[in-house]
């Protein structure tokens, strides 16, 4: 049996990924739960022939409470999205209350649970999640996780649509490191797999242009949307991606890696290995993770990259240091 509980899922993200998740068979029971409308995402949901049981709720009458019982999984699409001319730093005043009621209505009900942060900006509404857990008393670094899969799933299809080699946009895995926005994101072209041509690699004004288009993919959608919000449907795509390796790891597969945004404390001896390849002292970082039933078993190394990729860190490292300070003056 596993419950997943979507907060947020009457919104862009929420619905989509609801619908992904009820169509997962590793889930039994699906919750929703929204300030509004989601008992009607919910019948919506229940009508589909697939077995997980899927329940609606709103916040009277204890809906945070019942919605969260005895979930194993809970991802929080929760929150405002941007509008053009708006970066996800101008979101915290908004999210940072909610993912912060949010979190304390995990602490109190489902303190065992994965928590999948989706709301932005995740560079900063990771460390608080992890900041009222503490509050709480139930804390663990192996089980909070930012989801950035977003990142790699741009980083992989630019890279196959700039090789014009489409027939690799589901194969091919990018890397991406570091944290959620701008110069913070960290793709590393040269640990493609399956490997860019060295015509790719090597040719530095496309790299750069690619990198960029990864850094704000984020800003191309909310253009194009024009006010109407920001990235659902692949975000959906991403996050059920996800959670697709969090159910795998929890039913007892071995092996499963996920790219996160997770405390590095996660795995100190991996952590402190990341800290010495990027040279410096960060306490979150978004890196390649193995996941077992009970969360984060390794922080894996990020390896070898190129000059170029490499001198995109220092920039990337006081823009994270930034965001994770936020937290601080918040609280
Ligand atoms: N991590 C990523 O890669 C990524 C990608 C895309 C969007 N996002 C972020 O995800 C968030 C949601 O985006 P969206 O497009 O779905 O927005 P949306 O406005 O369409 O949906 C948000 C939903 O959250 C609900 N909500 C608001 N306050 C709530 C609360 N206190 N409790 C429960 N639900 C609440 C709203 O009612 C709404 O249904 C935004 O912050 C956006 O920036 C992150
Ligand atoms: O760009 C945004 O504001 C949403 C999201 O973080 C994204 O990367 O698409």
């Amino acid at each position: 049996m596993v419950k997943a509980v979507v907060l947020g899922a009457a919104g862009g993200i929420g619905q989509p990924l609801s619908l992904l998740l009820k169509n997962n068979p590793l889930v039994t029971s699906l919750a929703l739960y929204d300030i509004v409308n989601a008992p009607g995402v919910a019948v919506d949901l229940s009508h589909i022939n697939t077995p997980a049981k899927v329940e609606g709720f709103l916040p009277p009458n204890e809906g945070l409470k019942r919605a969260l019982t005895g979930a194993d999984v809970v991802v929080i699409p929760a929150g405002v999205p941007r509008k053009p001319g708006m970066t996800r730093d101008d979101l915290f005043k908004i999210n940072a209350g909610i993912v912060r009621d949010l979190a304390t209505g995990i602490a109190l009900n489902a303190p065992k649970a994965f928590v999948l942060v989706i709301s932005n900006p995740v560079n900063s509404t990771v460390p608080i999640v992890a900041e009222v857990f503490k509050k709480h008393g139930v804390f663990d670094p192996k089980r909070l996780f930012g989801v950035t899969t977003l990142d790699v799933v741009r980083a992989s299809t630019f890279s196959a649509e700039a090789i014009k080699d489409p027939s690799l946009a589901n194969k091919l895995v990018v890397p991406v490191y570091g944290g959620h926005s701008g110069v913070t994101i960290l793709p590393a072209f040269s640990q493609a797999k399956p490997a860019l041509p060295a015509s790719f690699l090597e040719n530095k004004e496309t790299l750069e242009a690619i990198t960029h288009r990864v850094r704000y993919g984020g800003d191309e959608v909310v253009k194009a949307k024009d006010g109407a919000g920001s990235a659902t449907l692949s975000m959906a795509y991403a996050g059920a991606s996800f959670v697709e390796k969090v159910l795998r790891a929890i039913s007892g597969e071995k092996g499963v890696i996920a790219p996160t945004f997770v405390l590095l404390e996660a795995d100190p001896a991996g952590g402190a290995v990341i800290k010495q390849e990027i040279g410096g002292d960060i306490a979150y970082f978004s890196v390649n993770v193995e996941l077992g039933p009970a969360g984060v078993e390794k922080i894996l190394p990020i390896g070898k990259v190129t000059e170029y990729e490499k001198s995109l860190f220092a920039g990337a490292l006081a823009e994270l240091e930034t965001n994770i300070k936020t937290v601080c003056a918040f609280r």
